[in-house]
């Protein structure tokens, strides 16, 4: 018997709207990823996946889709656990930066490597930027050496790979169906992980905002067909392309 994942990107948020590099920034989302998180509790329901237990990150926009998603389902009153782990990306000192502005700025090669290399992460945000999240009272746990200036995808792998296995998998392992609510960024990463996509392959991977991407696994863990599965997919194919052209827009 397979394990049953359930991987949701948040639905639009305003900044994404409004082509803002967003991070660790706390936005919240817009009418049309209110709309898009409702579409995706009814695409659980029209396949039959009622979630177990839900995982968000400490982000709003993650935390509401989820809660509307469930809501649809049904299932708002399933056993949740929220972890900083899950977060976005923390995209450095972009946060709040205008995504076609800095295209333009620094010109296609820097963006794109700044946007989806594996490795390189953007410049370091200021402690005390209005955009940083180093004094951000859910963050005051953590000791200060775990709280980002900045990330490439290898940081945020390294960082949600703990969660992966101390959380997320003794949940797959019980059985239970389970829901991880989180961000374009940290969503690449655990679908890395899970197909065991190489550095390069990784660059091209854009996830879709508000649709299910469904993963069953097998009992090691593995994806019994790789790249899951999205419960929409001819509107996840578009969405992707959208993702992918972020800061072409004007
Ligand atoms: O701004 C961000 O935090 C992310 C996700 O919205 O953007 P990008 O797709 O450019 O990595």
């Amino acid at each position: 018997m397979s394990l049953t994942l359930i991987l949701l990107r948040h639905g639009e948020s305003e900044w994404n709207a409004k082509n803002l590099f967003t991070g660790w920034v706390d936005v919240d989302l817009n009418a049309k990823g209110e709309a898009e998180a409702q579409r995706g509790g009814e695409l659980l329901v029209e396949n039959d996946l009622l979630p177990d237990v839900l995982h968000t990150s400490l982000l709003k926009r993650a935390i509401r889709t989820s809660q509307i998603a469930l809501q649809v389902a049904d299932r708002h009153w399933i056993p949740t656990k929220r972890h900083w782990r899950l977060n976005e990306r923390h995209y450095g000192a972009l946060q709040g930066k205008d995504k076609a502005a800095t295209l333009a700025e620094y010109g296609e090669e820097q963006f794109m490597t700044w946007r989806r290399s594996y490795d390189t992460p953007p410049p370091p945000i200021d402690n005390d930027d209005e955009f940083a999240n180093f004094h951000d009272p859910r963050y005051a746990a953590l000791p200060p050496e775990l709280r980002p200036q900045t990330e490439c995808l290898k940081d945020v792998l390294n960082r949600a790979l703990p969660y992966w296995y101390d959380e997320i998998v003794p949940d797959l392992g019980a059985g239970k169906t389970v829901l991880v609510a989180a961000h374009g960024n940290s969503l690449r990463a655990i679908v890395k992980h899970l197909d065991q996509m190489g550095d390069a392959e990784v660059v091209g991977l854009n996830i879709p905002t508000g649709i299910p991407l469904l993963y069953q696994l097998n009992d090691d863990y593995t994806p019994v067909t790789p790249g899951g599965r999205y419960l929409d997919p001819a509107a996840a194919a578009a969405a992707i392309e959208a993702v992918k052209n972020q800061g072409k827009k004007k």
